[in-house]
């Protein structure tokens, strides 16, 4: 073993985050970190690289007590972390972003950047991960798996031992996943020892050498790879088997009554000439790659891009054009696929963030006793784990932040509701929760599309299919009966 840490204690406030949680790390290892949100997995692997100071606990690395206080303590033991959270900063350069705190080592003569040098460095730590990235390009052609490689070889431009991972998977699609799943295993080949934080089971399946089960800051228990079966590593973490349940029933009933129809939309550089129709009570599952046309028929419905062309029935009502308090009136709600950026204010309250589109007014005033009733209404459905919804939203662990937002959408009580990515961050047990909430909704005459990058959910939940490629629809699969992954695949490339 490399890295041990055990016996970690630590408090936010009254929130007991870790109490006797431990991990341990071994060279040429992944050990996945899993367990429910808010479990402390972000935790954990923030303590252990410095970000948070414990309370108390013990790491040693090679059976030496080392003391980590802060970022730089971690970083001279040989510990680097990769946030859950993109750390990219858009608007500088790619080896800026690697170098991003030592750009001074890099000034020529005290004044501009010797970008020979830097370019020259970050190439080589891009080569050594075969990430395939050439540090000349422009850092807004990369996608999201590339972005995440970026943010690794910045934690690989310290010369770590250890390397803590945390979500990094969580926004991106199969394709990048794939291809970040590939470059960790040429890590794990090259002796690194890697902590792996995700809530995909088929990536820990593929990627873990052992298994570190945490449930409400606690140990749970670590188990070997060929030790683990699906029904043991449940059990462990949520106290019961999911099993093939993961997905409710689809609609017995087929849908007919049409309450939206898109016709020949057009979004400039992003979609051309979509039309289908959204049928009462159906999920229509929306599959694709990232900016394949999917986000751009989300957003003109919901106002959030202008359309260029075509247009929208909904209630009888055609229109060409449309804003988001439009949207609101006609009762169309949408989660947007960025929580902290588009769906929340962190700094406010949960409550205030669930109950910030819906405003109950009494007069002109705001209704406290009708938005306690919907906070505690949401809090309950979508199960956010929190002991006090007056506590800033900022709080919360990251899955707990995503059902914030899923509470604000419903709180507004929608017809039509539009979903990006919904289940991003999600463990699987909220995610059974939420699915089968979704699919209440849609029993209940709720129409839903539901965008997303995860194959195994489009296929899982989706009444109909709708797959982009190329900014248009290259096919509309009208029943989801037996629908392999190799099907849909061969319409998204
Ligand atoms: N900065 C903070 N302030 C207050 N509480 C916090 C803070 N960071 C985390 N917590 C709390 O600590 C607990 C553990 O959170 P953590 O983010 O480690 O969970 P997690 O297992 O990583 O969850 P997820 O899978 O949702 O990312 C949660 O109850 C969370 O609300």
């Amino acid at each position: 073993m490399i890295l041990k840490a055990k016996d970690i204690r630590k408090t936010f406030g009254p929130t007991i985050a870790l109490d006797n949680a431990q991990v341990e790390l071994k060279d040429g290892e992944v050990n996945a970190l899993v367990g429910e949100n808010g479990a402390g997995k972000s935790t954990i692997l923030k303590a252990i690289a410095g970000v948070h100071s414990m309370d108390s606990g013990e790491i040693t690395i090679d059976g030496q007590k080392v003391d980590i206080h802060n970022t730089n303590d971690a970083i001279a033991n040989g510990i680097s972390i990769v946030f859950q959270e993109s750390t990219i900063n858009p608007f500088i350069t790619i080896a800026e972003n690697i170098f991003i705190d030592r750009l001074y080592q890099y000034k020529k003569f005290g004044r501009g950047i010797d970008w020979k040098k830097i370019n020259k460095d970050a190439q080589e730590i891009l080569d050594s991960m075969e990430s395939g990235i050439d540090v000349k390009t422009d850092i807004h052609a990369l996608n999201l798996g590339q972005w995440k490689l970026i943010e690794v070889a910045r934690a690989l431009s310290y010369n770590p031992k250890i390397l803590l991972l945390d979500e990094s998977t969580a926004f991106l699609n199969h394709n990048e996943t794939v291809s970040f799943i590939s470059s960790v295993k040429k890590l794990r080949e090259r002796g690194m020892a890697i902590g792996f934080v995700s809530h995909h089971m088929q990536e820990i399946y593929e990627l873990a050498d052992r298994i570190t089960v945490m449930r409400d800051g606690k140990f749970i228990v670590e188990m070997l790879r060929e030790e683990v079966t699906q029904e043991r590593l449940e059990a462990a973490m949520v106290g019961r088997n999911i099993g093939d349940k993961l997905y409710p029933e689809k609609s017995k009933n087929k849908n007919t009554e049409t309450i939206l129809k898109v016709e020949h939309l057009t979004v400039e550089n992003q979609l051309t000439d979509a039309s289908f129709e959204l049928k009462k009570g159906e999920i229509l599952g929306i599959g694709g790659l990232k900016q394949s046309g999917g986000d751009a028929i989300v957003d003109a419905i919901y106002g959030a891009v202008p359309m260029d062309g075509g247009s929208i029935t909904m209630d009888g009502d055609t229109y060409t054009s449309t804003t988001p308090i439009q949207s609101l009136n006609r009762k169309i709600a949408l989660l947007p696929g960025e929580r902290t950026l588009e769906g929340l204010i962190v700094n406010f309250s949960i409550a205030d963030n669930i109950v910030m589109s819906a405003g109950p007014k009494k007069g002109v005033l705001r209704d406290k006793k009708q938005e306690k009733e919907l906070v505690d209404q949401y809090v309950k459905e979508v199960m956010i784990k929190t002991k006090n919804p007056n506590n800033p939203a900022s709080s919360l662990s990251g899955g707990n932040m995503q059902k914030v937002v899923i509470g604000k959408c419903l709180a507004t009580n929608p017809k039509v509701l539009l979903l990006n990515n919904p289940t991003r961050g999600i463990d699987i047990s909220a995610r059974q929760e939420i699915y089968s909430l979704i699919r209440g909704l849609a029993n209940e005459g709720m129409s839903i599309i539901m965008l997303t990058e995860d194959l195994l959910e489009l296929l899982g939940m989706s009444d109909r299919i709708l797959i982009t490629r190329n900014k248009e629809i290259s096919k509309i699969f009208d029943e989801n009966n037996g629908l392999t992954e190799e099907d849909v695949i061969s319409y998204i490339v």
